[in-house]
């Protein structure tokens, strides 16, 4: 087995074609060389080249040659997980580079929503590399790009050697109008000093609490047709419905709501409630606790296709607490 305590963390590495996804796994694996990390690589078509392409001096690369990861998330993506929980062989970290082409949110629900997969895998984060030469274009006309950067942690802007100041603000702004909680860096060939980019526990309860602070909130962005809409309340939800809602919205339109984040106060719950999604999947845990005297503000905020900003606020509204004290 892998590790019998601790679950390996996971990260998604995700970006459109020719973004620099293997530059930046070469960098890692150079400036990470007492971490052990074993790579998935998936390639899309029949011969797969990039696990030539990756400089690593062990052979922990394993290659999903049949197509794109989240086009066979059943099947060869789940063997090839059970063949790396049952390895003698021991990692520290499982990268996965996904095609140019894929929807991260695929995989990284893998990860979310199997319990078997869960005890052996933490994610950690999921990042999204971006071309500063394509990156506007690539946001007109391509949906799967412009899903990567919605649903993505981090977004490294890389190339950033090709591009002005001027420039690279721009991409800055256009990305966060998209996605408003992925953090943005620069890069040159994948290489940045800001972020540890293996360790950003970008899953972890706190990390999401803290995240939430900086995010603009009574907000509506537009990019195309990439609307993130935020929300605060200062009166508490109450659980069952909230949950109830969230699930049926998501079976319903799970397609279009590409991440639902928030840090929410429940109705006789003196912990903040963090709330996560990923495709159909919501999950609920528990945050820290709320200060005496504190105003118990929630927030959340939603990312998706074309999603209508009164909708989803009457359906959070049906879903506040109606329980008052006297
Ligand atoms: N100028 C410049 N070129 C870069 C940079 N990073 C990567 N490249 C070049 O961009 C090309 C594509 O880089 P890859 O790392 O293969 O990109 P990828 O995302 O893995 O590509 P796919 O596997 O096709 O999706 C290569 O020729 C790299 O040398 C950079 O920061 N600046």
């Amino acid at each position: 087995m892998l590790n019998d305590h601790h679950p390996i963390p996971v990260t998604i590495l995700t970006g459109f074609l020719g973004a620099g996804k293997t530059t930046l796994l070469n960098h890692l694996i150079k400036q990470n060389p007492e971490v052990k990390i074993a790579i998935l690589e998936n390639e899309f078509g029949e011969i797969g080249i990039d696990s030539e392409l990756v400089t690593s001096t062990s052979d922990d690369i394993f290659e999903l040659s049949n197509g794109c990861i989240c086009c066979s998330m059943n099947g060869e993506f789940g063997e090839v997980l059970q063949r790396l929980m049952q390895m003698d062989k021991k990692f520290d970290h499982l990268v996965i580079e996904t095609t140019g082409i894929a929807d991260p949110a695929a995989v990284a629900a893998a990860f979310i929503g199997d319990n078997l997969i869960q005890s052996n895998f933490r994610l950690d984060s999921v990042i999204c590399l971006v071309d500063v030469q394509n990156v506007e274009a690539m946001l007109k006309d391509r949906e799967e790009g412009s899903k990567q950067i919605a649903f993505s942690d981090l977004i490294v802007i890389n190339k950033a050697d090709t591009a002005t100041e001027d420039q690279l603000q721009s991409i800055v702004a256009t990305i966060k109008k998209v996605n408003p909680f992925a953090d943005c860096v620069q890069a040159e060939f994948g290489a940045q000093t800001q972020y540890d980019l293996l360790n950003l526990g970008s899953y972890k309860v706190r990390e999401v609490e803290n995240r939430m602070r900086f995010v603009a909130m009574n907000h509506e962005n537009v990019h195309n047709e990439i609307v993130s809409h935020s929300f605060t309340f200062e009166q508490p939800f109450d659980l069952l419905k909230f949950r109830h809602w969230l699930n049926v919205l998501l079976m319903i339109q799970g397609e279009s709501f590409y991440r639902v984040k928030g840090v929410l106060n429940f109705e006789g719950m003196d912990e903040r409630c963090i709330v996560q999604s990923v495709r159909n999947n919501a999950a609920i845990t528990l945050g820290t606790d709320w200060q005496d005297g504190m105003v118990r503000t929630s927030k959340i905020v939603f990312i998706g296709k074309k999603l209508r900003r009164d909708i989803i606020e009457k359906g959070l509204k049906n879903c506040l607490s109606t329980i008052s004290f006297i």
